[in-house]
């Protein structure tokens, strides 16, 4: 008997074993949740990354973006996600973007003071030793006169400038150093301008079809002066001062400037209209500022690939965008973005430029990196356009909108 019930047991030890082996190799085999049918999404699941452009994306037709996910940053619209089939799915972590809420903007010029260093030792302090000396000299203006020049003030304005603290000086006959900051710093304004509109105009317009429509902005300049970067940049300074943004990336030139705009939007939570490599630039203006007007946008910022003035083809190009963009409605700000160590060149380009779109204000980037910040006065005398924002710095908070009274006391210092 005893026998019969241990052959029972071992018959039904061995019975659940084989059965528990087929279970867990099933299990197993099911772990791999095998890629279904879905032969045409190109985003890979989990973290695809941006500029892999390894095999063509399966011809897709033009969409606006999105859709590309950056390293580090989730995608700003979470549907996009393709995975469906895997099993027991883990209660996923909806990876939120983590927006950034960039700093405000008033008195950043103040803040980047010191990024003026360069500027203010050569053209502000040089100033004011040189008018320091006991004996003001010919030789000594001439001086004044070459320190001017040399930071990029530009003939005409130094010749007013020294002609002006000439006469100063000699009225005031002898001179505190206190005076002395106090004359120049007066004639430096004078030279700026203190009464020009500096703000860039972000505000709604009416659309042609009688729709609301954003604020349109264009950034152009030539190559690497620091468009994409300004668009970037500018898109944080909005946002900051609470506008919404979509951002066009129309510079189809440069491999990763899409990318690179998209990076911007998206941490701060402005979304980028973008298109095919290469495609054309006017088409996906023109789309960005459509998806401003849909989504109800405040601002439309559109950066343009660089190109340089005496390619008269690109030039064409760039004022077609801007008259398909005004199909929409008007273009309310053309910035042209000038790279500060380029000095006298810059005004060349200014020129160039404001001839084939009309410039409503300039951009001064990378005036941390340049003593000549006297390119200020000589641009905004070369094109009668008001510089409206100065970059000093790769920093994303380091564009500051203009103003000619911090400006100046950077320069000169207290
Ligand atoms: N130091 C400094 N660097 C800057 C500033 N603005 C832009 N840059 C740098 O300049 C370089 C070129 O900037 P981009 O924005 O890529 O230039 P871009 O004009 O869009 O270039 P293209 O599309 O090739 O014409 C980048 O390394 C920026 O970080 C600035 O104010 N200061």
């Amino acid at each position: 008997m005893e026998i019969v019930i241990l052959a029972v047991v071992i018959a039904v030890v061995a019975l659940g074993a084989i059965s528990g082996l087929v279970v867990s190799s099933r299990k197993k085999k099911q772990l791999p949740p095998a890629p279904p049918s879905s032969p045409s999404v190109t985003a890979p699941p989990a973290e695809p990354h941006v500029g892999e452009e390894a095999e063509p994306p399966s011809a897709e037709p033009r969409r606006t973006v999105e859709e590309v996910e950056l390293p580090g940053a989730g995608a700003p619209v979470a549907e996009a996600e393709p995975e469906a089939p895997a099993a027991p799915a883990e209660p996923e972590a909806p990876a939120a973007p983590a927006v950034e809420v960039p700093e405000p903007t008033a008195g950043r010029l103040v803040r980047l003071r010191t990024r003026l260093s360069r500027s203010q030792n050569s053209l502000g302090k040089g100033l004011l030793t040189l008018l320091s000396r006991e004996h003001l000299d010919e030789d000594t203006w001439e001086e004044i006169e070459d320190t001017l020049l040399t930071a990029d003030v530009g003939v005409a304005p130094t010749q007013e400038l020294v002609e002006r603290l000439r006469e100063r000086v000699k009225v005031l006959g002898t001179r505190t150093p206190e005076e002395l900051r106090a004359l120049l710093r007066e004639e430096l304004l004078t030279l700026i301008g203190t009464d020009a509109d500096r703000s860039v105009h972000t505000e709604p317009g009416v659309g042609v079809n009688g729709e609301e429509k954003p604020g349109v902005v264009m950034v152009v300049g030539v190559n690497g002066t620091g468009k994409t970067t300004t668009t970037g940049k500018l898109a944080r300074v909005l946002v900051a001062d609470g506008k919404s943004v979509v951002l066009g990336a129309a510079d189809t030139f440069r491999a990763a400037a899409a990318d690179q705009l998209q990076t911007w939007g998206e941490r701060v939570g402005a979304r980028t209209v973008r298109g095919p490599e290469g495609g054309d630039p006017a088409s996906i203006a023109f789309d960005a500022v459509k998806e401003g007007i849909a989504e109800n946008a405040d601002v439309v910022l559109i950066d343009t690939a660089g190109r340089l003035h005496t390619k008269t083809g690109l030039m064409d190009e760039l004022g077609k965008v801007k008259r398909v963009v005004e199909k929409h409605g008007s273009v309310d700000e053309v910035l042209l973005v000038l790279d500060a160590t380029t000095g006298q060149n810059g005004l060349v380009q200014a020129r160039v430029f404001g001839e084939v779109v009309n410039i409503t204000g300039i951009v001064l980037t990378k005036l941390d990196g340049t003593a000549k910040g006297g390119i200020v006065v000589a641009v905004q005398r070369e094109l009668g356009v008001p510089v409206k924002l100065v970059g000093l710095g790769e920093g994303a908070d380091d564009l500051a909108p203009f103003e000619p009274e911090a400006f100046v006391d950077a320069l000169i210092g207290d």
